[in-house]
């Protein structure tokens, strides 16, 4: 006897596996996350994300030139904010003339059909790295999204296509389409980390943005009463239909390779776009095993970015939108 059916038949080469293949990725998968930093002239390379760089605007402006070129379509962008500028309320994060604003309209200056999307978090803005301010030693909810509202606003004025709160304090989706619509940015959108867990796969990014919670008495060491448990499922998709119930236009999964479950999840559940973020510890990862020889750098990006999209992202924020839409055209 012989298997009735083969189905090694569909991978005998390459001509048969690719017009088999399910899931393909494109440079329109792709949301690329930027850093930017004051100054001039500044191309930064961050320690543990090799190859991954801080820009001062001048630069910014070629960076997203050359994304544009490339297919890449959209941007997340991430400021490092002077520790002089830093408070526990986030003052400097509703300055009109602040790096975020500037930041923006650099990038529409540069490039006025991509896609704008901002980071909107207390963290890079606090003087104690947390995402909500401190009152009593605890990260206090409410006061936290009024500001995330005003931000959210701020970002809108200066161009902003969507906002993108990372701060998991509860309400503040509603609280920041409210902020928008009072004040007719009916067309900006929310993009919600509605489902980010507390994860040790931040660190990198912390050093990048100098963004780390403080180690000083009566602050909390870490974002666990805010940001989710990793041992929860069915938590993530409550947070996730909440968001969307309060006006969120595309929703999050937060890190990416340990959460390809939720990430499934969470997809057959909902009917708006769903991202998920590959996140900077899991870019260093595989740049530290790539450059032991470890692992092979090329073939691992291409893995875990299809991956992202076979386990059902519609958006994929990460570091390697670069290489990979240079490794694939
Ligand atoms: N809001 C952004 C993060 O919390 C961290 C992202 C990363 O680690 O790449
Ligand atoms: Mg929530």
């Amino acid at each position: 006897m012989y298997p009735l059916r083969r189905n090694r038949r569909l991978r005998i080469n390459e001509a048969i596996r690719s017009i088999v293949r399910e899931t393909i990725i494109t440079p329109n998968d792709f949301l690329v996350p930027l850093f930017v930093v004051e100054g001039k002239g500044i191309k930064d390379e961050i320690p543990s994300m090799p190859n991954y760089f801080r820009y001062s605007l001048d630069l910014l402006e070629n960076e997203v030139k050359e994304l544009w070129t490339l297919g890449l379509k959209s941007v997340l962008l991430f400021v490092k904010v002077p520790d002089n500028l830093k408070d526990n309320k986030g003052t400097e994060a509703l300055n009109p003339n602040g790096l975020m604003q500037r930041a923006i309209k650099t990038v529409k200056n540069a490039c006025p059909d991509m896609l704008v999307m901002t980071d909107v978090a207390l963290d890079p803005y606090s003087v104690y790295g947390h995402d909500g301010i401190i009152e009593n030693g605890q990260i206090v909810n409410d006061n936290t999204a009024e500001v995330l509202g005003e931000m959210s606003l701020s970002h809108a004025k200066a161009g902003a296509d969507f906002v993108a709160p990372s701060d998991m304090m509860d309400g503040r989706i509603l609280t920041i389409r409210e902020a928008l619509e009072d004040e007719g940015y009916f067309n900006t959108g929310i993009m919600s980390y509605s489902a980010k867990y507390a994860s040790a796969f931040y660190g990198p990014f912390r050093d990048a943005l100098d963004s780390a919670p403080v180690d000083i008495q009566d602050i909390p060491k870490d974002k666990k009463t805010y940001q989710m448990d990793f041992g929860n499922r069915f938590e993530a998709i409550r947070e996730t239909e909440m968001d969307i119930d309060e006006g969120a236009d595309i929703v999050m999964v937060k890190p990416g390779i340990s959460y390809l479950d939720i990430l499934r999840d969470i997809k057959n559940e909902v009917d708006v776009p769903v991202a998920v973020y590959q996140v900077s510890g899991e870019y260093a990862m595989i740049k530290a095993a790539a450059e032991k020889g470890w692992l092979d750098h090329d073939q691992i990006m291409l893995e875990t970015t299809t991956a992202f999209k076979r386990a059902g992202a519609d958006i994929i924020a990460s570091y390697f939108a670069k290489d990979i839409v240079k490794l694939i055209y």
